[in-house]
């Protein structure tokens, strides 16, 4: 792995208190990585510092090689943000916004063809303020894309967006990554970092709590395999609590839900069949990274 972004050790307080706590990763060339983390746990700091519109207390970041801190103007040409809450002037049209941001860059992409790669053209001449939510994520990570940087900062991308925008975003964010540049995504969403995250690192009141790939953080947390199931007679609480590798057993309405490993899932099988017990509706299924989340922190994101 060609280590792209490289942070050490990083810290930064306000007001006396730690919101970065000695936080350190790297990310490799050509990686989708992932913060996530709930509300306050230090993510947007962290991806400011790192795109040096923040000055850490403390460690050490690398960017291409380059220390934000001191070689901002250089690290805006490798790195592109889209952060938090971007708002443009409400009456710049998708083209003059991509013109002008081009304007800014000695070497920036074909704007044209930026915008097609992103299904802009259409509406190249559409008003900022007319633009849907969607629209607007995808004109962003344009802006982001124009100085054809080696590294883009995706800070919260799908926030607001309906089930269909984020989908259509996330596929967009995919072709990114298709292209060669690395992706650093921050984001509240499980299903988003489940689904595009290589690597992901959890981060909770500004420490890394976990970082892994998203199968190895669900792997690594108790209950990586889940069961539910409606016992035609009722089970024995002790015969459940007796099952091998259980993490957690809940009941509602008459269904049972185990979670385990699959060592779990064939005990329940023999424990069925041994007290002639039909499961309706049996459901074995993978745990999701939120149950991984809740598991690893104890918290909810
Ligand atoms: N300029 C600032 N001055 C004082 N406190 C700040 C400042 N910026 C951030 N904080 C505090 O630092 C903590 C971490 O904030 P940060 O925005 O990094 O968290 P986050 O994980 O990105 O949260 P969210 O998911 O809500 O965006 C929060 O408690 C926040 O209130």
């Amino acid at each position: 792995m060609n280590p792209v972004v490289e942070v050490s050790d990083l810290r930064k307080s306000y007001g006396g208190r730690a919101v970065v706590d000695g936080v350190s990763f790297t990310i490799g060339e050509g990686e989708i990585f992932g913060i996530l983390g709930p509300n306050g746990a230090g993510k947007t700091t962290t991806v400011e510092c790192i795109s040096g519109l923040r000055v850490p207390d403390g460690g050490q970041i690398r960017v291409a090689g380059l220390d934000p801190a001191h070689d901002r103007e250089a690290v805006t040409r490798v790195l592109g943000s889209q952060l938090q809450e971007s708002e443009l002037q409400a009456k710049l049209t998708v083209q003059e916004a991509l013109e002008l941001y081009a304007a800014f860059y000695p070497n920036p992409a074909d704007w044209r063809a930026l915008a097609e790669r992103l299904g802009l053209t259409s509406m190249l001449k559409k008003r900022f303020g007319t633009l849907s939510g969607g629209q607007k994520q995808r004109l962003f990570i344009a802006l982001a894309l124009i100085g054809n940087p080696k590294i883009v900062v995706l800070d919260e991308l799908t926030t607001g967006l309906d089930p269909r925008a984020r989908r259509d975003t996330w596929e967009v964010v995919e072709d990114v990554r298709a292209s060669g540049v690395t992706v650093l995504l921050v984001t509240h969403f499980m299903e988003e970092a489940q689904r595009l995250c290589d690597r992901i690192a959890l981060i909770d009141q500004g420490r890394i709590t976990a970082l892994d790939t998203p199968q190895g953080l669900i792997a690594r947390s108790a209950g990586s395999t889940v069961i539910s199931f409606t016992p035609s007679t009722p089970i024995d609480d002790e015969e459940l609590a007796a099952l091998p590798a259980l993490a957690s057993v809940e009941h509602k309405n008459g269904r049972i839900t185990l979670s385990g490993t699959d060592e779990t899932v064939n005990a329940v099988i023999s424990l069925l069949a041994r007290n002639h017990i039909t499961a309706h509706q049996l459901r074995v299924t993978d745990a999701t990274l939120d149950d991984a989340f809740l598991n690893l922190t104890g918290a909810t994101s």
